[in-house]
């Protein structure tokens, strides 16, 4: 379980995430959503350690990332697709990660496997489309077979066919009994993937609901999240100026 406790960050006057309390329970996947600039990313920095929170805790199983013991087999993250060593193949990459972590060197085939890389797996990762980096992203994440699992936006810039494909490993994973945290600014695409949403805006809590809940409101997904969200956003569409 991910747990947020009154987590709060500033970038100098601004706050970017402002008192947030949540849990992410597992067994579902959890949509996170709010719009640009919301303060998503920064909240799943601080869950993974990356960035210190002004206030507040971020806690995996009750306790902050930097105090797990082996991270790798706790926590899979993915938060930027296409930061790999581009002269490196996405086998080597796993198999140098596997073994800096003390995880099993069988995991990299099985890992290559649940995300279909096996047979461009000796190939270069800079001859990589971004949906083949998107997957070694994702095989990465699953490498130590950790229970809880935190993807930052993975559908931007992927296919149809490499949307259905995270989605359905999402809700397999989650099925599994994982944990499951997935951001996205696209209400559309979570309704589809997330059981649970947690709605933010300018860093705060708007809304935690079920995606059921959130269209039992009577008007379309997209009204119910821009009603939610319209408060919070910064810029203004021409029809709101
Ligand atoms: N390193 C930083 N320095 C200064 N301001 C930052 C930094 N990182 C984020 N911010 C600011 O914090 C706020 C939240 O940003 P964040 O990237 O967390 O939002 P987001 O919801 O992930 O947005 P997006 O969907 O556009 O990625 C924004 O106003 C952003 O400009």
């Amino acid at each position: 379980m991910i747990e947020l406790r009154e987590l709060t960050k500033r970038y100098g006057r601004r706050v970017a995430v402002d008192g947030l309390s949540v849990r992410v329970q597992p067994g579902v996947v959890t949509g996170f959503l709010g719009p640009n600039g919301s303060g998503k990313s920064t909240t799943m920095r601080m869950i993974l350690g990356l960035d210190a929170p002004d206030s507040g805790a971020a806690l995996i199983d009750g306790v902050p990332y930097r105090q797990l013991d082996r991270p790798l087999t706790r926590v899979g993250a993915l938060l930027d697709a296409g930061a790999f060593h581009p002269g490196r193949s996405a086998r080597a990459h796993l198999t140098a990660l596997a073994a800096s972590n003390d995880l099993r060197s069988t995991r990299v085939e099985h890992v290559l496997r649940i995300v279909g890389l096996t047979e461009a797996a000796g190939r270069r990762t800079g001859t990589y489309s971004l949906g083949m980096r998107q997957r070694l992203g994702v095989a990465v994440a699953l490498l130590g077979d950790p229970a809880v699992l935190m993807l930052d936006e993975p559908v931007n810039g992927l296919d149809p066919e490499g949307i259905r494909w995270i989605r359905d490993l999402l809700r397999g994973l989650a099925a599994e009994g994982r944990t499951v945290f997935v951001s996205s600014h696209l209400i559309a695409e979570m309704a589809l993937t997330a059981d649970r949403l947690v709605v933010i805006g300018r860093g705060r809590l708007l809304a935690e609901t079920t995606v059921a809940e959130l269209a039992a409101g009577g008007d379309s997904l997209e009204d119910a999240f821009f009603r939610l969200t319209s408060e919070t956003t910064d810029y203004r569409g021409a029809e709101a100026a």
